[in-house]
């Protein structure tokens, strides 16, 4: 009997070379209305950049065209490239799980899918993105992504007990380590840390800082002590006046805060507005 083999599954990729992403020139619509203008930022191999700014400036949107799920609202649009160590991730002959495949994302409610087993919650990854997995090798992808998650040790022991039976912020590390199993190049986190309590906000950032040498990260957060702590370096989004969304400015963490070139930047993140 010959076996078929399902043409749009990828094998898993072996570790990855850390990635640099560009996005140049992204506009973007919902409907007639414009709510990013011309954004342009490198986000580099294996740092932490940190997406700031006030609500509704359109962190969460650029965010989301980074690994396509923009594309998915009905009436949005959007102009403009993202580059994944310089090829197109919109190019017409990549498939849309394979932008998903290198580009994760973690979201600020963790979703785990509550019944399954933390085990299955961590391997539903590669079926959601087509990706194949030799069975021999599934028990150590979960425990890799596990440690890699920070999360491990505390569950080593109920790999089959349902994801949804752990605390808000264990589910958030159980979503992270469902998006390292994929073996992404790039995680995307939108304000992750924001239903989570102080401590296990602390855990994730801890995660954060670990994961940043083997995974490019791009993390939306309104908390400046957060992007302060975290990242490497930010970019400050700013929609005035019902405008499109802007980069004010983007550099180095520490010159964000401690030497702004721009009033407006060193008015956001020292509090004084936003
Ligand atoms: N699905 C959608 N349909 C229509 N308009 C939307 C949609 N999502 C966002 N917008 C609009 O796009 C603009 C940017 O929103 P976005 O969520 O990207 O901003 P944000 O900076 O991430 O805000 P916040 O910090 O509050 O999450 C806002 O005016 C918002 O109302």
């Amino acid at each position: 009997m010959t076996q078929t083999v399902d043409p749009t599954l990828v094998d898993h990729p072996p570790h990855p070379a850390l990635a640099t992403l560009d996005a140049r020139g992204i506009s973007a619509w919902f409907g007639d209305h414009k709510v990013l203008d011309r954004v342009s930022l490198t986000m580099p191999a294996g740092q932490v950049t940190a997406l700031i700014g006030p609500s509704g400036c359109g962190k969460s949107t650029f965010l989301r065209i980074l690994n396509r799920m923009h594309e998915l609202v009905p009436g949005a649009a959007l102009a403009g490239e993202v580059l994944l160590d310089g090829h197109d991730l919109y190019s017409a002959d990549r498939r849309l799980t394979d932008a998903r495949r290198q580009v994760g994302m973690v979201f600020q409610k963790p979703n785990p899918f509550p019944t399954m087993s933390i085990y299955d919650n961590v391997v539903a990854g590669l079926r959601l993105t087509g990706t194949r997995v030799p069975r021999a090798t599934r028990d150590d992808l979960v425990e890799e992504s596990l440690t890699k998650a920070g999360l491990w040790r505390e569950v080593r022991d109920r790999l089959r007990s349902p994801g949804g039976a752990l605390s808000g912020g264990q589910q958030q590390r159980l979503c992270i380590a469902r998006s390292l199993a994929v073996r992404p190049r790039v995680l995307l986190m939108d304000e992750p840390c924001s239903a989570l309590d102080p401590t296990s906000t602390r855990r994730i950032e801890e995660t954060i800082a670990e994961l940043a040498a083997e995974v490019t990260i791009v993390i939306v957060t309104h908390n400046m002590q957060q992007a302060a702590r975290v990242s490497h370096r930010c970019a400050f989004f700013l929609a005035s006046h019902g405008t499109p969304g802007v980069i004010v400015e983007h550099g180095p963490t520490p010159a964000m805060f401690d030497r702004p070139q721009d009033q407006r930047t060193a008015d956001y993140v020292h509090g004084r507005f936003g």
